[in-house]
């Protein structure tokens, strides 16, 4: 596995070839694909662009709101000199679940549709030649899918996809593909774990290969200049007069392995990695053991047409947007980002709370009489009493998991983790659920980061079974919108107030920040007085929980919910999508942003 979670890179011994572009597509509503020999080839195909959702570029509802299998297939030229080596296909999604296939021959299975898998496909390819790649995927939901869901069919027999959560179910192969050449003795993995002496920094690291050979590492600072170097697979690298990673301040260096065999270079790969350290303590976030403050966003992988597929250029502007506003940090809700997203972090000097894709764990609406219909509730038990969710979910869970540090834990901007997002914490059932999940990452990962879950209104202080696992509190709640909305929000300050103090009561040694709350919101609608819906009520909204977050010093956190608009699946509650955007989906600022704009830029990253 830990190949898989080393982000591709072109080096001195290592190769690579974009598969991006247009894919041959075609849905397989009977799933007959495999015993029709789609495999090697699609009977009646379109053509489809990679990355991308395939939903929003259709124009028809059946296509847009396609569940099932689907197939994508292309062409690929395998150079015969790459023999010598392995060649690996490496997917940087596939959403959710996909089998891949060369020239006919099955090469690889992955479910989870937001962590990278690899096939590896020398047995199979015809060298120096082309070859016919096919993808068989699935985007049907249940309750052993991460996200969960469920699927229906209608009275014809189509299928329908039935979420239990507030964004839209767009899948595909919505990241990029590419073809990877490297030495059959590779570098497998790093791990790296940062100790700050004073003015120096030693790195313990370990590498992984897939050899004997002895292992070198080479830390380069940004000017390209050698300050620590060290032998072996694992060792310690001292490094004198220490650049640090901070939020807004950051600071890379290159750690360069190689394997050797006397002067030969065998395998070369890089990570460029920022120095930090991160902790909780005393009820505050501590960053390289300065307290930090917050501020940021809920966001999503979200654009028009693109859907959910990776489009580099609405990320850039999203970090524009982020900078210019003030923030400091973003949780990826509700599921691991591209890479990519988690580099402009390391570069943008962010605090990111890395989400897994556990949404939806919680028997309700989600999208709140969503039109996919009433969901869960044909369900006997609460989520975690259900015995499949014990057994099946949390087995997928943990491997997800493992699968998500592995990628992940070299980024500095990583200074969290959320393990789910709203799940139902009401019942006991949940605690043995969570605890074996936050101490699988208390193990895996070697930084000891912080590690939360998003906790819904419906289960607040005094109701929750789980606090005890969070090393810190992380809110979701709506005061001003789904409760004591419009002329109430007064009450809302109240009751959140009194819940708050509750919180600090059951956890008198934890710092609380807020991963959601905000109020939705039609760019363009203006009422005085405001009424919701307005942008004038987003901004008292906004307005509403800073005097809240200001009347606590153990509130270390604010991330109003969302960046942008975003779609979800239609619904009553939903126009075209959830408008709770601070900026709209074609990420333009409504009035609240300038509220916040001139809040954040009054409050330090550090305390
Ligand atoms: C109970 C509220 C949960 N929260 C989850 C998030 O994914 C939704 O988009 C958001 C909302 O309803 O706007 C609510």
């Amino acid at each position: 596995m830990p190949f898989e979670s080393l982000y591709p890179r072109v080096t001195a011994t290592r190769r690579m070839q974009s598969m991006n572009g247009s894919w041959d597509f075609q849905f397989d509503p009977e799933s007959k694909g495999v015993a029709e020999g789609w495999t090697k080839g699609l009977p009646n195909p379109t053509d489809m662009p990679v990355p991308a959702s395939f939903a929003d570029v259709f124009t028809d509802k059946y296509s847009r709101e396609y569940t099932g299998d689907f197939w994508y297939v292309t062409t690929l030229f395998v150079p015969g000199e790459w023999k010598d080596g392995s060649v690996d296909i490496r997917f940087d999604s596939a959403t959710h679940a996909a089998t891949v296939y060369v020239n006919g021959t099955e090469v690889a299975h992955h479910e989870g549709g937001f962590l990278p898998f690899v096939a590896h496909i020398n047995d199979a390819v015809k060298w120096n030649d082309y070859n016919i790649v096919a993808v068989k995927l699935n985007n049907e939901l249940s309750w052993q899918t991460l996200p969960v869901g469920e699927t229906y069919r209608l009275p014809d027999g189509t299928l329908v996809s039935a979420p239990y959560f507030d964004f839209y179910n767009y899948s595909g192969l919505q990241r990029n593909v590419n073809l990877l050449y490297t030495p059959n003795e590779r570098i497998e993995d790093l791990d790296v774990v940062h100790h700050i002496d004073g003015s120096d920094a030693h790195v313990d690291y370990t590498v992984a290969t897939s050899g004997d050979h002895d292992v070198e590492v080479v830390v380069l600072d940004e000017d390209g200049v050698e300050v620590a170097r060290a032998n072996g697979k694992q060792g310690t690298l001292d490094i004198k007069d220490v650049h640090l990673w901070n939020l807004r301040a950051a600071y890379l260096y290159k750690f360069v392995v190689r394997i050797k065999d006397g002067d030969t270079v065998i395998d070369e790969y890089f990570d460029e990695i920022g120095i930090r350290t991160v902790e909780v303590k005393d009820c505050k976030i501590l960053v390289n053991g300065r307290e930090v403050y917050l501020k940021g966003f809920g966001r999503h992988e979200d654009s028009n047409v693109h859907g959910r597929g990776f489009d580099a250029v609405m990320n850039k502007r999203d970090y524009e947007d982020m900078k210019w506003i003030g923030a400091n940090s973003f949780r990826t809700s509700h599921y691991p980002y591209a890479e990519e997203q988690l580099y402009e972090a390391d570069r943008d000097g962010f605090f990111v709370i890395d989400e897994a894709p556990t949404v939806g764990m919680f028997k309700s609406t989600m999208n709140f009489l969503g039109a996919s219909g009433a969901v869960g509730n044909d369900k006997p038990k609460t989520f975690f009493e259900e015995e499949s969710v014990q057994t099946e979910t949390l087995a997928i869970h943990r491997r997800t998991l493992e699968e998500m540090v592995a990628r992940d834990k070299r980024h500095a901007s990583v200074c969290a983790w959320s393990l789910l997002n709203e799940p139902d914490t009401t019942n006991e059932a949940a605690v043995p659920y969570f605890e074996s999940i936050f101490d699988l990452v208390a193990e895996i990962d070697t930084q000891k980061r912080p590690k939360t879950y998003a906790s819904i209104m419906m289960s607040p202080a005094g109701v929750d079974k789980t606090h005890h696992v969070a090393d810190f509190l992380m809110l979701n709640r709506y005061h001003g919108w789904y409760v004591n909305g419009g002329y109430a929000i007064s009450k809302g300050t109240i009751e959140m107030k009194a819940e708050l103090e509750k919180w600090h009561e059951l956890e008198p040694t934890k710092p609380i920040m807020f991963s959601e709350y905000g109020a939705d919101t039609m760019a363009g609608i203006h009422k005085l007085p405001s009424v919701m819906w307005s942008e004038e009520y987003q901004v008292e909204v906004m307005k509403m929980w800073a005097e809240i977050f200001d009347s606590y010093d153990w509130i270390v956190g604010e991330q109003p919910w969302n960046l942008n608009d975003f779609q979800t699946t239609e619904g009553i509650m939903r126009v075209d999508g959830n408008k709770k955007g601070l900026f709209t989906r074609d990420r333009q600022p409504k009035m609240a942003a300038f509220f916040l704009k001139d809040r954040w830029t009054a409050i330090p990253d550090y305390k």
